[in-house]
């Protein structure tokens, strides 16, 4: 029996991992736990056919994962149980799936070319939405073109987005990835931490007038954020000295109107979002701004419109050719049936190096959950880790514990078909090793083929077990539309496996408690009198780090 806190009186309601499918799975999983895929390739010479998938610009073979045709069925059967599709329509139509805060999540309408009407609360999004993207092209077309100057009449140059969590990843890792499609004079920089070195080191070589800072919060009220904008101004007005000039150089993304007029900003260059817009769900808003500034209005339409096709796919593709459903469900079957604790993401690609950590953010902090939507605890495992680095990188750092570890770790190999650069010589050692590795986790090297190889003994250290699956994710090439698949397919990977693991995927909880605690420990930091409210360890650290300060500047003073 479930681990529950409460349990709930209609079966119906219980989490599919709880219903007979389950066991069923669990049977499965015995019959094929000790099967290595080098067999089952060589009993379906078509793998590659019959487990891979092509959505406009993206093809993912999932033929190396531990699966048959029965497996796939099952887990879909799992996926019905939890009414995945139900839930999905409940999300394209702004339900507000969001139960703990009471909010739709409509990331989708955000990038929603069709311009279907999406309802909230009787009321049509999309003109809203639509007039947003219309406010960012203009001020970025002026700014782009010169037209937009700083108070001594320069263009700007430097663009510092001020933000943090999801509103510095995501724009952040997209403006990495876009590099190509970048404006010949703008630089954007992305300051989050509120360890001082950020700003200082971002500040120290910026020019105050041709500096534009987005403070980009959802809220306008996260302190780190709060703490580096207002440096930012600080700083500005050092230079500038009137601070009639900050209407040209502050800018703020929010959907906060109030926070950002007592900030100083003028609400005309405010550009505003929705609470149906998670943080980490917010790169397609306002908070993309910074990316529209960096490559252009149609540049972000099209990152738009390839996210808007995934949409629609997920809306619309049985689950078997679904290809965010099956990503999902194999995560599932890792997670759920082998006891898989990590999910790897391994982009071959320079300029895709910050999607581990962008998804980091994404999945972990969406689904990272113990406690599921009825507010019961869950007894199976939810959201895994997810951690990489780009490719090749990896392989000369962790990759030998993906190989011969003791942990099964599957993981999403991503390339582009077309290298961005144009050094084909290179690209070509890139996808040679990107297919060398699947293959070799694939394969691995039994002792015999080990001794047959000519490699010297000890032998036993030098066998590969094999049998660790992995994705493989090919894009024709990283374009803003290529992108916007990719960004929408984790999402919508992460909501079915929320849906599955019954958890709210939108809250966020567990960031709470620890801002909480630091609002409370920061002025006792700077106490006359020795801490003694909290346990001894944190009372010893407090009091230790006063003592060494106070010993410091006496020192310096
Ligand atoms: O955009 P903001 O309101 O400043 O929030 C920034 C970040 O704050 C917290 O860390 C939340 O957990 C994140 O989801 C959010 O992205």
């Amino acid at each position: 029996m479930p681990i529950t806190t409460e349990t709930p009186s209609n079966a119906d309601q219980l989490p599919a991992l709880h219903q007979p499918i389950h066991k069923a799975l669990q049977h499965h999983y015995q019959t094929l736990c000790d099967v290595h895929l080098r067999e089952l390739f060589a009993a379906e010479p078509q793998r590659f056919e019959h487990f891979s998938l092509q959505v406009d610009d993206l093809l993912l073979d999932y033929s190396k994962n531990r699966i048959t045709k029965e497996t796939l069925q099952l887990l879909i059967q799992l996926a019905e149980t939890a009414d995945v599709a139900g839930w999905r329509e409940r999300m394209f139509q702004g339900e507000k799936i969001n139960n703990t805060e009471q909010r739709a999540v409509l990331h989708t309408a955000l990038r929603n070319r069709s311009n279907t009407p999406v309802m909230v609360d009787g009321e049509n999004v999309m003109p809203a939405v639509n007039a947003v993207i219309e406010q960012m092209s203009a001020f970025a077309e002026r700014v782009r073109s010169g037209t937009w100057t700083g108070y001594t009449g320069k263009p700007i140059v430097d663009v510092v987005n001020v933000g943090i969590g999801g509103s510095d990843l995501g724009p952040h890792m997209v403006y990495q990835a876009l590099k190509a499609y970048r404006h010949p004079r703008l630089q954007m920089h992305y300051v989050s931490n509120v360890d001082g070195a950020h700003i200082v080191e971002k500040l120290e070589s910026l020019d105050p007038e041709t500096t534009l800072f987005i403070v980009a919060s959802k809220t306008f009220t996260t302190q780190e954020t709060m703490t580096n904008a207002h440096h930012a101004r600080h700083w500005f007005l050092q230079h500038a000295e009137d601070d009639t000039h900050i209407a040209k150089h502050f800018v703020a993304v929010s959907t906060n109107r109030e926070a950002v007029i007592g900030f100083g900003i003028d609400p005309d260059n405010m550009f505003g979002f929705w609470d149906w817009v998670g943080g980490r769900y917010s790169l397609w808003s306002a908070i993309g701004l910074s990316i529209v500034l960096a490559v252009g209005a149609d540049n972000f339409t099209a990152l738009l419109g390839g996210a808007h096709t995934m949409d629609q796919h997920f809306r619309e593709a049985p689950f078997e050719r679904n290809m965010p459903v099956i990503l999902a469900l194999l995560g599932v079957w890792y997670s759920n049936f082998f006891g898989a604790e990590s999910q790897a993401v391994l982009p071959y690609d320079h300029y895709l190096r910050s999607l581990p950590l962008y998804l980091q953010q994404a999945d972990m902090e969406s689904n990272g959950k113990s406690v599921d939507r009825n507010g019961c605890n869950v007894d199976y495992a939810t959201g895994p880790i997810i951690w990489g680095t780009s490719g090749i990188n990896g392989q000369h750092a962790f990759y030998q514990l993906i190989h011969q570890g003791t942990r099964l770790i599957p993981a999403d190999f991503i390339i582009s078909v077309t290298p961005p650069t144009g050094l084909h010589e290179q690209h070509d050692i890139l996808m040679a090793n990107f297919l060398a590795q699947t293959e070799a986790l694939m394969r691995g090297r039994t002792l015999e083929e080990t001794r047959d190889s000519g490699v010297a003994p000890p032998h036993a250290p030098k066998v590969f077990a094999g049998n660790h699956p992995s994705n493989a994710l090919l894009l024709k090439a990283l374009t803003p539309h290529s992108l916007g698949l990719l960004i929408a397919l984790y999402e919508h990977k992460i909501f079915v496996q929320g849906i599955i693991w019954n958890l709210n995927s939108y809250d966020q909880w567990g960031v709470e408690l620890g801002k909480q605690l630091a609002k409370c420990i920061q002025p006792e930091l700077n106490a006359a009198e020795t801490i003694t409210t909290h346990d001894a360890s944190t009372n010893g650290l407090i009091n230790y780090y006063r003592q060494q300060r106070a010993q410091q500047e006496q020192t310096q003073g």
